[in-house]
Formats: C-alpha cells, sequence, structure tokens
C-alpha cells in the first residue's frame, strides 16, 4: 500500500475504530432484539394461561432498550463513520495534490491529464470509504460472530460449534469469491473509469481543435465505446458482487436451518429451555442476515487495495529536484550563475552542453536561438524544475541545489511560455502575482503591458475573464500573464516569450515597458523576436548546448 494512503489510513484509525465498535454494538442490539423478542414470545407462550408464570416486563423492557440502543448506535456510526471519511478524502487528496506539485512536469508527461484528475477524485473516493464500507464491516461482523458464538457456546455447546462452524464456511465463501482474480479486475475497473474520464476531459479541453479539424464526431464515437466496456466491467463486477451475497445468503439458511433443529433438539433433551432455544435460533437468525454484508465489504477492500495502488504509482515518484537536508540561506539579491552546465531529458539528447552564463544584478540578459535548441530548457533549469547532470546554478554562489525550493521560488518571477489566465476577474488573476498589489499598481503593470485602453474599454479590474482566457484574445492573455509576473515583487524575472503573438508595434512597446518596469531587477528573457535597442544588456544565442554572444 502507498505510504501517503497508509499514513493517512493509519492517522484516522482511532475513528475507524470508533466506527467499527459502534458498528459492532449496533450489530449485537440488533442480535440481542431478535434474541430477546423470539425468547419472550416463547416463554410467553408457552406460560398462557399460566397466572403469574411469566415475566412480561423485564424482557418487554429489554427489547425496548435494545432497540433504542440499535437506533443511537446506528446514528453514531453513521455520523462518525462519514466524518472519518470525509476527512480522510480531504487528507488524502491535500497529501496527493502536494506531492504532484513536487513532481516535475516530466515526470506527469506520462499521465493524461484527466487520468491525474481520476486519480485525484475516483480514487481517493474508493479510499476514503474503506472505513465505512470495508474495514468497519469486516471487523464488527466477526466480533458479532465470535459474541454470538461465545454466549451460544455456553448455552448449549453443539449449537455454538454448529454457528461457529458456518460463520468460518460464510467467510471463506466471501473471501474465495473475492481473492480469485478480483483485484486484477478491480485495477482494470479502476483503469477503465481513469480512461473514460480522460478522455471526455481532452474532449472538453480541445473541443475547438477537433470542431475545427471536423474530428469531433471520430472522438465522439470512442466514448461510447469506451463507456461501453466500462459499463460492461461495472455489470460483471456488480453480477459478481450479486452471486457472492446469493451464495452467502443461501449458506446462511441452510447454516439456520441447522441451527433451528439443534436448538429444538437441545430444548426437547432438557439442555436448555424452550424460550433460550427460540432466543438462541432467533440471533443465529439475526447474524445470518448480516453475512451477506461480508461480499461487499470484500469488494470493497479490493477496490479500495486497487486505487491505492494507483494513487502510490503517482505519489510514490521520488521527485527529480530534491529538497537538501540543510538548505543554506540564500541572499535576497544576487548574481545567477550557470556554470558549465549540462542537460539532457531523460532519453533525450545532450540540450546544454557546459553552457555559461553570468547574469548579474539589475543586468538584463536575452536568450536567442532556433526552435528546440533548448531555451524552455535552460529556463526550467533555473526554476529548479529539473537539476543539472553536471555544472551547477548558483545564486550569490550558493549552489541552488543546497537551498529550499520554496526560498529560490521566492525570488523568482516567471512567465511561462503557455502562461494560463484563471477563471475570476482580471484583479484575480493580477493578484496571483502579489497579493498584496492595490489597485494602482495593478493599473500600472496593465500600462506597462499596452493594456491600459483595454482595461477601460471592459469595465475595469473587475472584469471577469473565463477559463483559459477565453473572453479575451491570445495577446491580451499573455500580457495579463505578463503584467502578473511583472507584479511579482521578485528580484529575478525569467520571461519565456513574452510577446509571442503580438504585432511588432506592440511587442517592442510592451518590451521597452518591461525594461523600463524591471530597473534594478534581474532579467532572463526568452524571445525568438528581435528586442528594440535598449531593452536588454546583452543577447546570448544558444547553439549546439552553449551559449555564445549573439552577432
Ligand atoms: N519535458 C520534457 N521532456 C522531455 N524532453 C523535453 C521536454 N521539454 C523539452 N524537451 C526536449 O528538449 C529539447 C529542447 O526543447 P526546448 O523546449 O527547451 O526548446 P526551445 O528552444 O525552448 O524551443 P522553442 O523555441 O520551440 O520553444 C527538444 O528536443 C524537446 O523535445
Amino acid at each position: 500500500m502507498s505510504a501517503i494512503v497508509r499514513d493517512t489510513l493509519a492517522r484516522h484509525a482511532p475513528a475507524a475504530l470508533a466506527t467499527a465498535a459502534l458498528l459492532l454494538a449496533t450489530m449485537l442490539a440488533g442480535i440481542g432484539l431478535l434474541g430477546v423478542s423470539g425468547a419472550f414470545l416463547t416463554g410467553a407462550a408457552l406460560s398462557f394461561g399460566v397466572l403469574g408464570g411469566y415475566n412480561l416486563f423485564l424482557p418487554s423492557a429489554g427489547i425496548r432498550a435494545l432497540t433504542l440502543a440499535r437506533i443511537v448506535c446506528r446514528y453514531g456510526e453513521k455520523i462518525v463513520g462519514h466524518a472519518a471519511t470525509l476527512r480522510i478524502a480531504r487528507d488524502l487528496r491535500v497529501a496527493l495534490f502536494a506531492r504532484l506539485l513536487a513532481l516535475s512536469p516530466a515526470q506527469l508527461a506520462g499521465l493524461r491529464g484527466g487520468d491525474v484528475l481520476a486519480r485525484l477524485l475516483g480514487d481517493v473516493d474508493a479510499v476514503d470509504g474503506v472505513l465505512v464500507r470495508a474495514l468497519a464491516p469486516l471487523l464488527a461482523l466477526a466480533a458479532a460472530a465470535l459474541a454470538l458464538i461465545g454466549w451460544a457456546a455456553r448455552l448449549d455447546p453443539v449449537s455454538g460449534a454448529w454457528i461457529a462452524g458456518t460463520s468460518l464456511i460464510a467467510a471463506a465463501l466471501a473471501s474465495w469469491r473475492a481473492a480469485a482474480g478480483r483485484q486484477r479486475s478491480e485495477a482494470a475497473l479502476a483503469r477503465k473509469r481513469a480512461g473514460l474520464r480522460a478522455s471526455l476531459h481532452e474532449l472538453y479541453d480541445g473541443a475547438a481543435d477537433l470542431a475545427a479539424m471536423d474530428a469531433t464526431a471520430r472522438w465522439l464515437q470512442r466514448l461510447p465505446l469506451e463507456a461501453a466496456q466500462l459499463g460492461q466491467r461495472e455489470r460483471r463486477q456488480r453480477l459478481r458482487a450479486a452471486d457472492a451475497t446469493a451464495m452467502l445468503g443461501a449458506a446462511g439458511a441452510i447454516g439456520w436451518t441447522g441451527l433451528l433443529w439443534l436448538a429444538c433438539d437441545a430444548a426437547l433433551a432438557g439442555r436448555v429451555s424452550p424460550a433460550q432455544a427460540a432466543g438462541l435460533a432467533f440471533a443465529a437468525l439475526a447474524l445470518s442476515e448480516l453475512t451477506p454484508a461480508l461480499a461487499l465489504a470484500w469488494q470493497a477492500l479490493q477496490g479500495a487495495r486497487a486505487s491505492a495502488h494507483r494513487i502510490g504509482a503517482v505519489a510514490g515518484q521520488v521527485p527529480v529536484v530534491a529538497e537538501p537536508r540543510r538548505p543554506q540561506p540564500l541572499p535576497a539579491s544576487g548574481e545567477l550563475l550557470l556554470d558549465a552546465v549540462v542537460f539532457a531529458w531523460p532519453g533525450g539528447r545532450r540540450v546544454l552542453d557546459r553552457a555559461t552564463l553570468r547574469l548579474a544584478p539589475g543586468e538584463r540578459v536575452a536568450i536567442r536561438g532556433d526552435s528546440g535548441v533548448g531555451k524552455s530548457s535552460l529556463a526550467a533549469l533555473v526554476l529548479r524544475a529539473v537539476d543539472p547532470a553536471a555544472g551547477a546554478l548558483r545564486w550569490s554562489g550558493v549552489d541552488l541545489r543546497e537551498a529550499a525550493l520554496s526560498d529560490w521560488h521566492a525570488r523568482l518571477a516567471w512567465l511561462p511560455q503557455e502562461a494560463p489566465v484563471f477563471a475570476g476577474t482580471l484583479a484575480d488573476n493580477l493578484r496571483l502575482g502579489n497579493p498584496a498589489a492595490d489597485e494602482a499598481r495593478m493599473r500600472e503593470a496593465l500600462a506597462c503591458v499596452q493594456l491600459a485602453p483595454w482595461v477601460e474599454a471592459v469595465g475595469g479590474l473587475s472584469c471577469w475573464i473565463g477559463e483559459g482566457g477565453t473572453t479575451v484574445s491570445a495577446g491580451q492573455a499573455r500580457r495579463i500573464a505578463l503584467a502578473r509576473a511583472l507584479l511579482r515583487d521578485a528580484p529575478l524575472l525569467v520571461l519565456d516569450e513574452p510577446t509571442e503573438g503580438l504585432d511588432q508595434d506592440t511587442a517592442d512597446a510592451v518590451m521597452r515597458g518591461v525594461a523600463q518596469w524591471c530597473t534594478g531587477r534581474s532579467v532572463l528573457v526568452i524571445s525568438h523576436a528581435r528586442l528594440p535597442a535598449g531593452v536588454v544588456d546583452r543577447e546570448l544565442l544558444l547553439r549546439d548546448g552553449t551559449l555564445y554572444p549573439a552577432a
């Protein structure tokens, strides 16, 4: 089982035990209720007409007490169990999300976006219910069976042995039905669910492109097929659960018929009173009614194990960028040095080969180079999304591998190549860069990226922007993301293609504004475009993994 699932469940073990205890109390109250009722009715019927021959009050008080206890315990079990389930879901999602964040994009590259979402939602759902749907019922049922066996054995050892034997057979039947190939089929089911979710996610994400390519119909054809396959598997699972339940029900009925015969025999032989024999038979009946739940509990356990495995497959990855044991303090500002850096993506060619760059405090440097030459890879190294194979990146002499990631990221503002625009107001989007930025500062940043007239036209900073920037043009979205990066109060800015998609005049005006805004801060600009004079202090060309002064 994955460590984050094990640790999360272990943290909630007291709640799990409380749930199992309440469920056990509910079961015992139910068993006792039927047993006492059976004994009461039989005793009362047999003493009919005998004045003062039967004490009606004690059993009827017992019945009332057990009824009340059953209701209260059931209520308590629901409250405690569901609260624990929700807390487990919360903790697991947070822990898994934190693990996902620590992984480099390359480590998640093998997973479809929808699949990651499926692990965060569907698989966590399957695991969080393991207490209420599987562990608590299994524990409580075992304890209730033991309690009944103990009581029955004291009353009549033959009946006790019979209940013990039939309970063992029921448990063996349930685990046999759960074991054979079940783990594999639950894993396949979880994979199919994730696959369908991922396809839907991609359909939604790429709807415009699919429509433009006239490929929507072809894509849509896949969905019913995937849904049908999933439906088929789920039906098969349900049938298996139904047949295991029926099997357990039949075993329980046969076992109970045998017990009825044994109880009558014990009464006739005078080993127990008729009322006790009836109590025994009815209590065993209550237990046999509970045993079919074993099948569902086993199935929930297997489903949770398969999902825990899927969560572990993602969460168990070791982040390629490790945090140092004893982080070195990082100066607030300083020189960035790429010192003979060598880097290759896993399985790829050397993208950087002893690349060296010295970026003095307040200096602005542009890096140019052909597409695919490694400019964004260099930015990934600066961000420490990955670490170099040889050489080092240093900030004021401190190797970045020796510093805490959060400390380093606090010194950075980054505009990625595919910067997202989030659903919310323009102000919400800008404050992601700097939560303390006031309206005047945000307006200045927008003016710097040549968006001031547009902001007035759309009604100000409270203008709503759709998810992915659906209500703004690509160039506007790019500039909103750039303004967000500018607002961040960091000594080093890394801007990856800041003017992509802009016309030359606007691009030049934006870059002049950026240069002015960033006076005193270090800037690393990755750009295909020629920058206007004065925007950067130096231009470098990345070729064959090495940085050269640009001509
Ligand atoms: N996450 C990644 N995993 C594996 N390989 C990658 C990854 N990112 C980039 N690469 C590879 O590294 C090489 C350099 O890519 P990079 O994105 O750094 O180039 P670039 O100069 O920024 O290109 P462009 O100007 O087109 O954005 C390419 O061959 C690319 O396929």
